[in-house]
């Protein structure tokens, strides 16, 4: 239902932070933890999925709709071995066990935090309306926030899930971003965005393509009613169709169906997510991008004391985390109960372990760690 990301950045404390995720309006926090079991890894990552004919193409996707929704069981001993060598040591250690490496190679510059929302601040949940933050991850984002960004800047836009005016909001996988039109430096937004009646930030690249975007909306509401538990979401530039709650045996005939709508939209493309079909414009434009476009807004483009920080559990995280390795600059966290290829440079379990990794980051050390040692035990 989300796919938003959040900017708040602050000089006094140099620490600043900055948010992400996917759609439109959350109604208001309710806890929901995932369940104990662990994800399968994927052996590759995923192709983007073309459209075209034939049966062939129809089962590539549903193969890669499985791929990418692995069976929840638990993990084999040696699966679990990989899972702990993973997150323990080598490439992707735990950001709960990192903390001061953090802290120490953010010293003195402005860190700006960049966070997806679905799987990140909140859990995976069958339902994508029904994916809220928990009371905990609300209280840390608005602690942070608060902490961040002392004072209020005018948005009348604020998400209601999130209702934190200070962040910007980069929605439809960065297609929809708003946000205050100063930064805490009062710096200048940047020559590329279009500031709206309020003097905020608003910045859509795909305008155009809006119309096409509700029209299929509706083609696809009409097309996947025969199939019983498929759900699709219209996010403004992307429409994200919904195969969690569809059994596995109806997979085929939903994109089948899919596919027949695509077929008649060359200027849209499919990709995927956790059990997660999207639909959206061919646009070079992706998370990663929407990450470059808000630093340079803030005023943060070249600057070496800048230190961005991005959170996010899924595929199209990956172009953010790739921007940051390829800058050399901050560092990305997967989100991830298990191994993955990834750009990200650490990992967080699930949600609940993000939570603290905000308190941690801004400021809120002492306080916290007591409380993650004994989380790290459980
Ligand atoms: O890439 P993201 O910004 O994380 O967005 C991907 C999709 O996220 C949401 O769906 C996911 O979360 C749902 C709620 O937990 C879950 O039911 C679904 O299976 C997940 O794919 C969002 O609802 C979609 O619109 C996004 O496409």
């Amino acid at each position: 239902m989300t796919n938003q990301n959040v900017v708040v950045s602050d000089a006094k404390s140099g620490i600043g932070l900055a948010l992400f995720s996917s759609a439109v309006a959350k109604p208001p926090p309710a806890a929901a933890q995932g369940g104990g079991f662990v994800a399968i890894p994927r052996k590759k990552p995923l192709k983007k999925l073309e459209t075209g004919s034939g049966a062939a193409r129809i089962s590539a996707w549903v193969d890669s709709m499985r791929a990418s929704s692995p069976t929840r069981k638990p993990l084999s001993e040696s699966e679990d071995q990989i899972k702990s060598s993973w997150i323990k040591q080598l490439h992707h250690p735990s950001a709960l066990t990192m903390f001061e490496q953090i802290i120490n190679a953010s010293s003195g510059k402005q860190i700006v935090m960049f966070l997806d929302y679905d799987g990140t601040l909140s859990p995976i949940v069958e339902d994508p309306d029904r994916a809220f933050m928990t009371k905990e991850m609300r209280k840390a984002v608005s602690d942070v926030a608060r902490k961040v960004l002392p004072y209020s800047h005018s948005y009348r836009e604020v998400y209601n899930f999130v209702k934190l005016s200070q962040l910007y909001y980069a929605g439809s996988h960065g297609m929809d971003i708003k946000g205050p039109a100063k930064d805490s430096n009062n710096r200048e937004v940047n020559a590329n965005a279009n500031l709206n009646d309020n003097q905020g930030l608003s910045f859509q690249p795909a305008r155009e393509f809006l119309p096409m975007i509700d029209k299929v909306y509706k083609v696809l509401l009409e097309k996947i009613k025969s199939t019983p538990g498929a759900k699709v979401e219209n996010n403004k530039f992307c429409l994200s169709v919904h195969y969690r709650c569809v059994d596995e045996k109806s997979w085929n005939a939903l994109a089948e169906q899919v596919k027949s709508v695509l077929n008649d939209y060359p200027k849209l493309k499919l990709t995927q997510g956790r059990k997660v079909l999207e639909i959206r414009p061919t646009i070079k434009w992706d998370k990663g991008k929407a990450l470059e476009f808000l630093l340079e807004s803030l005023g943060y483009a070249n600057s070496d004391d800048v230190f961005p920080v991005y959170i996010g559990d899924d595929r199209t995280d990956e172009d953010a985390f790739k921007v940051l390795r390829d800058r050399g600059q901050g560092f990305g966290i997967l989100v991830s109960k298990g191994p993955k290829e990834t750009n990200a440079s650490y990992s967080l379990q699930e949600p609940s372990e993000a939570s603290y990794a905000f308190f941690a980051t801004f400021g809120g050390m002492e306080k916290i760690t007591a409380t993650w040692t004994l989380e790290a035990c459980r």
